[in-house]
């Protein structure tokens, strides 16, 4: 699916509630320190949003490095020639030749790769495979006697790990990278004969704990990551998205509803928005405080993000003013949900720090998005719907008029 809502745990809403009031304890520090390992630890909890911004910065990584090692790999066929005779040096060349096609097929498979995530991820699995299966290459064809006389092969595993740390890996994918080249110098010592030796074993030492030390790169890297896309997309107080996020998912329906129907004969996808503003809310404020109104800009919040579906966004688009985006809904399934939701918070008793119960409804406009208008026009016409439903007295759902019969 092309969207996905939020997943920011539903913790997070009475977390930020609770950070309000009380200072952090030990137990929350904990927490938030686990579900950062578990979001650095393998990319299962990330959302499809930070995927893509994930890649994207994976690919940056992708093509800096291909780039350097492409232009670096030639230059050392004059270190080669020196050491080696000139009956083996065909070998080495026909592997750096092999080496230096696949990473200019990676750099061109990368660079046309924007926004295809698997792709990305296997170009930068190739661009460390490539310099690994070369230098396999020369230690399974080079005589064992010649193995000695190479200048610079042996630092490839210690190069490539020390590597890992500039990509945002996961740690999983970082532990397996790191792992295989332990296991490359293994058999690069079993070759050179100084497996188990002072020397091996030294060399073991020093690739395990360059490893660790990336692991820690890879993990500071990714939650910085993470925070700051989560920072830039999400509204600090609700946990939904924000406005600019918002923008960006009306932009990706609206391209996928145009997908679906270049692909499909039965037409477009309809979608719909609704445009949600709490009523009275200066007065809550001023009855209550500030903080109770807060309070319960979090717990409708939450009674949006359960009233919608898992694919559909609510995003907060403004003070007590929430977008939400039904993805495959037309009006008239959007006036359904609109109603749902006018009459859940009609029925949920909201509450203050103390407990204080505070009544709360809320306003609605609802209306069609269509694929080839300006997403700010759908706003535009929810908004006018709204300010109908707020002339009308308030705590009702009002359908704008549809952009085809405008
Ligand atoms: N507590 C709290 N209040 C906010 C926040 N953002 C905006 N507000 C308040 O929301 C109130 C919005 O007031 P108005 O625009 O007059 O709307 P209203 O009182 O809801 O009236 P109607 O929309 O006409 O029903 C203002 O008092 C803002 O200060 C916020 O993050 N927290």
């Amino acid at each position: 699916m092309l969207l996905s809502k939020s997943r920011e745990p539903r913790e997070f809403h009475s977390r930020r509630l609770d950070a309000l009031a009380e200072p952090p304890e030990v137990g929350h520090e904990l927490f938030v320190g686990l579900s950062v390992l578990r979001d650095t630890l393998s990319s299962r909890h990330h959302s499809r949003d930070f995927a893509f911004a994930h890649a994207r910065y994976l690919r940056s990584r992708v093509l800096a490095l291909a780039l350097i090692f492409a232009l670096l790999s030639p230059l050392w066929i004059v270190v080669d020639a020196l050491v080696l005779p000139s009956e083996l040096l065909y070998l080495t060349l026909a592997g750096r030749v092999g080496l230096l096609l696949g990473l200019v097929a990676v750099l061109v498979l990368a660079y046309c790769s924007r926004e295809r995530i698997w792709r990305i991820r296997f170009c930068a699995g190739m661009l460390l495979a490539l310099p690994a299966g070369f230098y396999l290459f020369v230690l399974v064809m080079l005589p064992a006697e010649q193995l000695r006389n190479l200048v610079g092969y042996g630092f490839i595993p210690f190069l490539l790990v020390a590597a890992l740390s500039v990509f945002p890996f996961t740690l999983i994918e970082s532990l397996a990278a790191g792992l295989a080249m332990l296991g490359l110098l293994a058999f690069s010592q079993l070759n050179d004969g100084s497996w188990m030796s002072g020397r091996g074993l030294e060399s073991v030492w020093l690739l395990s704990s360059l490893l660790l030390v990336s692991l820690a790169a890879n993990h500071f890297q990714l939650s910085l990551l993470l925070r700051l896309y989560r920072q830039a997309t999400h509204d600090p107080l609700t946990g939904l998205y924000n406005r600019g996020a918002l923008e960006v998912h009306l932009e990706k329906v609206q391209a996928w509803q145009r997908d679906i129907e270049g692909q499909d004969s039965l037409g477009s996808v309809p979608c719909s928005l609704l445009l949600a503003d709490l009523d009275h809310f200066k007065r809550i404020n001023d009855s209550y405080g500030h903080s109770a109104g807060d309070s319960v800009l979090c717990q409708f919040a939450e009674l949006l993000e359960h009233q919608t579906r898992r694919h559909d966004c609510v995003a907060r688009y403004g003070g007590e003013e929430f977008v939400i985006i039904l993805v495959g809904s037309g009006q008239a399934r959007a006036l359904e949900v609109a109603e749902r939701i006018r009459h859940a918070v009609e029925e949920t008793e909201f509450h203050g720090h103390a407990g204080e119960p505070i009544p709360v409804t809320t306003s609605i406009g609802v209306t069609r998005l269509a694929q080839d208008e300006p997403a700010q026009e759908a706003l535009k016409r929810a908004d006018e719907a709204l300010y109908r439903a707020k002339r009308e007295g308030r705590n009702q759902v009002v359908a704008a008029l549809d952009p085809s019969d405008a």
